[in-house]
């Protein structure tokens, strides 16, 4: 079993029990009484290198990696360093995360927020816009094309924006065949858990332009961002790069500096 199905069984064993105490139904209608949706997909088009900055207390790779006891204390920070998005993991058996991180976020920024947790049905969709999210993950690795298409299409119906993460030039072909426009391509093999930067090299060149390019994980400074934007990064998301350092809110802001730096070579 790779850690991605491990991962897998304790979120859909989680979901009967949610599904269990809260009916599609009740969701549903919380979904449509939630504030309408900020657009992920423009905040991460408009100016330089976009920062999504992720609340993340755990992983798999690493255990532990920073307690956070006030996740909107954080997401503040985050936002007032300049971040375009603000990633909250919701996951909780391996990144020690939940719903209501998302709703203290929600209730502290007014920038978008993306739902990171592995998707699997529309459930957990209507979920993430019941408590405030703006962008959902939906991972290629972790679902079949219909599903894959199916979920995309659900999470653009509700006026949120699908990030749909890949690791394998044939996932972001599935990305692309599913209509996914904004694409992560992460650099953590999510089998193995290795870490290889090069990853987004090899594909992000290959996406058309009008797709928005996020380059995932292993970003532990500016010379990392820099190195994405040169092959067409529109955005990183990192995680460990910024909970473990003493000013979350000053390494998100040297990230967003660097990314905004005319110096940065990106493309033509
Ligand atoms: O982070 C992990 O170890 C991990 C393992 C298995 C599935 C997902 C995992 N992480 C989710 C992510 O994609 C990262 O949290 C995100 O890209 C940020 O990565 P980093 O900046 O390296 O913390």
């Amino acid at each position: 079993m790779s850690v991605l199905d491990e991962i897998i069984a304790g979120v859909q064993e989680d979901l009967l029990v949610r599904q269990e105490q809260t009916p599609l139904e009740a969701v549903r209608d919380a979904a449509q009484a939630a504030k309408a949706p900020y657009d992920a997909y423009t905040a991460l088009r408009t100016g330089g290198v976009g920062v999504i900055a992720e609340v993340k207390r755990s992983s798999p790779s690493k255990g532990s990696l920073a307690d956070i006891p006030d996740p909107a204390a954080l997401a503040s920070e985050y936002a007032a360093g300049g971040a375009s998005v603000i990633s909250v993991l919701t996951e909780r058996h391996f990144f020690k995360g939940s719903l209501e991180d998302l709703d203290n976020v929600r209730a502290c920024v007014d920038i978008p927020i993306l739902r990171k947790d592995f998707i699997l049905t529309p459930y957990q969709v209507l979920e993430a816009r019941a408590h405030g999210a703006d962008m959902v993950l939906l991972i290629a690795a972790a679902l079949e094309q219909d599903a894959l298409e199916a979920l995309r299409e659900r999470i653009e119906s509700l006026g949120m924006t699908a990030l749909v993460e890949v690791h394998t030039e044939e996932e972001a072909d599935r990305a692309l065949a599913a209509g996914a426009k904004v694409i992560g391509v992460n650099a953590r093999n999510l089998k193995t858990l290795q870490v290889d930067r090069s990853v987004f090299e090899r594909i992000a060149p290959g996406l058309p332009r009008d797709v928005v390019k996020i380059a995932e994980s292993g970003v532990r400074d500016a010379r990392d961002l820099i190195r994405y934007a040169s092959v067409g990064a529109d955005a990183v998301l990192v995680g460990e790069g910024l909970v473990t350092k003493k000013s979350p809110r000053e390494a998100v802001s040297d990230l967003v500096t660097a990314g905004s730096h005319p110096a940065t070579p990106r493309p033509a």
